[in-house]
């Protein structure tokens, strides 16, 4: 009998629970070439999708030769609460192996959703790979695969990636991944994925994630590469110009007409007749309508995260409102002089204010 979600959802067990393992030495993976054409195909909507001849036969051999030579852990006896899995395993982080394998799928897949109806291209995959090898009995019970989140970029993994590297060409019998539409697990409610070798296996994880199980093998060795998919953060808004995103819209309007309302007060300004205070002001108005195309273009998402243009952009604009705080505060000092006669002792006035909030300053 498979375990009973009972109170709470049977999780992967801690060690499968997609939690970042301490790093293992990385082996060297070996050579997976791309795909001219590799059709998805939906086995159940926003749940689980199937990617053919993802690897070729050559590849998945090298990939099992390299599992046959790693140091492979047999699963310890499961702990309370945790998710029965009798199989062979070896984890790693390996950032460089997760990007290979993310530039080489996405090609291939479709959005996916992100959990509150809107569909996203995965970004990236989580560098915590793990290589599996089942033998005859050997099984991985019914769980759920939590999400999570990758240190480095923030992105949390919302879908599993699962490439079989042996399958029923190679004689393998039983072993096949089952998902259940409900936690009686009933053979109705029972969706079986066809152990296929070379088939990249997409099946949704975290919160959404269906109860499924590495059936028990029967006869041959099989054999699997796994990594969480990461999609979008949630707050992140799409690229300008990608999936019909119009980028920071808000953001892009009110910049765009605050440039033309600040040309018109700077103008306006020349024309003050006051004697003190003009210049000050019409500096301050300058540094404020340099800091605009800044802002239009680093906080529009209209670039690219991460890229060059933007972490520059992003300092200059930075450095600009820090010169705007200065000189806020210079127009401040000579808004409160005592006597407006533009000379230095005008200044007077202001230090005769500030000088006594110094000592209480530093009392707080
Ligand atoms: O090997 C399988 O078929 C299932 C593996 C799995 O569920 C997992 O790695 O979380
Ligand atoms: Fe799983």
């Amino acid at each position: 009998m498979a375990k009973k979600a009972g109170s709470g959802k049977q999780q992967a067990s801690n060690d499968t629970a997609r939690k970042p393992q301490a790093t293992q030495s990385t082996p060297t993976f070996p050579h997976i070439g791309p795909k001219v054409t590799i059709p998805s195909h939906v086995i159940l909507t926003d749940q689980i999708i199937l990617l053919n001849n993802f690897l070729n036969a050559l590849e998945c051999q090298a990939f099992i030769k390299m599992i046959e030579m790693l140091p492979l852990e047999l699963t310890p006896p499961k702990k309370r609460g945790e998710a029965e899995r009798v199989n062979y395993r070896f984890s790693m982080q390996s950032p460089t192996f997760a990007e290979k394998l993310f530039s080489l799928l996405l090609p291939h897949l479709p959005q996916l959703d992100t959990g509150n109806g809107i569909r996203r291209r995965p970004v990236a995959c989580n560098p915590n790979i793990r290589l599996y090898k089942y033998t005859p009995s050997q099984h991985f019970g019914a769980h759920y695969d939590d999400s999570v989140v990758d240190s480095a970029t923030g992105y949390r993994s919302e879908w599993t990636i699962l490439v079989y590297l042996s399958g029923v060409e190679d004689g393998v019998e039983g072993g096949e991944t089952l998902f259940y539409k409900t936690e009686k697990r009933k053979p109705n409610d029972t969706i079986t994925a066809p152990l296929t070798r070379g088939t990249a296996l997409l099946h949704r994880h975290g919160q959404h994630c269906m109860l499924h199980e590495g059936s028990k093998v029967l006869k041959g060795i099989k054999n699997s590469v796994t990594a969480p998919v990461g999609i979008n953060p949630d707050c992140g808004i799409t690229r300008a110009g990608q999936e019909g995103s119009l980028g920071n819209i808000a953001n892009i309007i009110v910049c765009g007409l605050s440039i033309f309302l600040v040309i018109g007060l700077v103008v306006l300004v020349e024309r003050r007749k006051a004697a003190v205070g003009r210049v000050e002001f019409r500096t301050l108005l300058i540094i404020y309508l340099l800091t605009l195309p800044f802002q239009l273009l680093t906080n529009g998402s209209l670039l690219e995260q991460g890229s060059t243009a933007l972490v520059a952009l992003t300092a200059i604009h930075a450095g600009l409102v820090a010169t705007l705080f200065w000189s806020l505060l210079f127009n401040a000092l000579v808004a409160t002089q005592f006597v407006e006669d533009g000379t230095i002792s005008s200044m007077l006035a202001s230090v005769v204010q500030i000088c006594p909030t110094v000592p209480c300053l530093m009392l707080h």
